[in-house]
């Protein structure tokens, strides 16, 4: 449950991050440190800051940058890439295309998802089958995203570590290279300014995105330089802002983690509004479910669950893999589960089926 912060931690992960494959790591100081600060930010909002991730800014930069270029484009060939169910919800959305709770977000975006193969998902995957839609123009968007989309995913399950840590796992649990596989969500999104809303102001058209938690593990937001849109609800309902950092993602609790945390970590509610007359470009990767890890690395936090003999990929898919608070979080949590099984599938299709007009 998220407390009453009123400003969201900054953590220098870059201890972690150099450390996060080295097997004493679990007797440094500084890994201990980072580890220690991701748990009081996990618990107090369920939001933070990452400094130090080793992304280069140049990349970061240019990923804004390329964003920003797309969607200066005219509307017509914007449409060229257009989403719908048909392309598994890949491509791009209009403004008010979104929905959230019911009313149309003012923002325009490109989804993309990790790309699967018919069947891989088996029947659950099918509404995501589909290979994602990027745009010719700007010419190097796609090789540009890919990129990043990789340093972005080996970002998250270092991050994951320091969370399974978190959650009290011990050195020995976490050996061994279960490289990750999880599934993605990128999310390049465009908010347009104030003045710009199709000339007119209602209260409701400021609402760039509304108030919804993220559906996965982790999520990892680069932010537009130089304005503040992205705000964080606390346990007394104040919408609490997360302004732009140089250098940092802001990172954030997704339902999954929730559940398995058995709510030691919450998914914290967030919104965008921009009110500034500056059109506003943010790029968000969500780091979902993982058959590899991290999901297998908690599941042999269980007691009794011995950790060389977890299911191979192959055995498990991660779709339709049933999340359920851990043990170690519900005897840390007064021995309720507080969530009954979820299934990562289900949630990210229930919410496909009602996001769009
Ligand atoms: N894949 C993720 N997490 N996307 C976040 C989008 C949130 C808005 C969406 N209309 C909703 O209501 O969920
Ligand atoms: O634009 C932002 O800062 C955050 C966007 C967001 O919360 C989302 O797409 O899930
Ligand atoms: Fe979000």
């Amino acid at each position: 449950m998220a407390t009453d912060f009123k400003s969201i931690p900054i953590i220098d992960i870059s201890p972690l991050v150099a450390k996060c494959d080295d097997p004493k790591r679990v007797q440094d100081p500084d890994v201990l440190e980072v580890v220690g600060q991701l748990d009081q930010a996990c618990r107090e909002a369920g939001f933070f800051y990452v400094k130090g991730h080793g992304i280069p800014d140049s990349l970061i930069k240019d990923i804004k940058n390329v964003t920003r270029k797309f969607f200066d484009l005219p509307y017509e060939e914007k449409l060229k890439i257009k989403l719908s169910a048909a392309t598994g919800y890949r491509g791009y959305q209009r403004i008010g295309e979104n929905i959230t709770k019911g009313i149309p977000d003012m923002h325009e975006a490109i989804d993309c998802y990790r790309e699967i193969t018919p069947g891989m998902y088996g029947a659950l995957g099918k509404i995501i089958e589909g290979v994602n839609q990027w745009p010719h123009d700007p010419p190097y968007f796609k090789v540009l995203m890919e990129e990043y989309i990789s340093f972005c995913r080996d970002l998250s399950r270092k991050i994951m570590r320091g969370i399974a840590l978190a959650l009290g796992g011990s050195a020995d649990e976490f050996e061994g290279e279960r490289a990750g596989d999880a599934f993605w969500v990128l999310r390049v999104i465009g908010y347009p300014g104030v003045s710009n809303t199709n000339g007119q102001n209602a209260p409701e058209n400021d609402i760039g995105c509304g108030a919804h938690t993220d559906y996965g593990l982790v999520t990892l937001v680069n932010q537009d330089d130089g304005i503040t849109a992205l705000q964080v609800r606390n346990l007394s309902g104040e919408w609490i802002s997360a302004p732009p950092i140089p250098g940092t993602f802001v990172c954030n609790i997704g339902d999954m983690l929730k559940i398995w945390s058995n709510g030691m970590y919450d998914s914290t509610l967030h919104r965008v509004i921009n009110n500034s007359p500056k059109y506003r470009v943010c790029v968000a990767y969500f780091y979902e479910v993982s058959p590899t890890y991290p999901f297998y690395a908690l599941s042999s936090l269980a007691p009794g669950n011995d950790p060389h003999t977890v299911p191979s990929l192959h055995e498990q898919p991660n779709f339709d893999a049933a999340v359920e608070p851990l043990d170690i979080c519900k005897e840390k949590t007064g021995g309720i589960k507080k969530f009954g099984k979820a299934v990562y599938g289900e949630h990210l299709a229930s919410k496909l089926e009602t996001n769009f007009v």
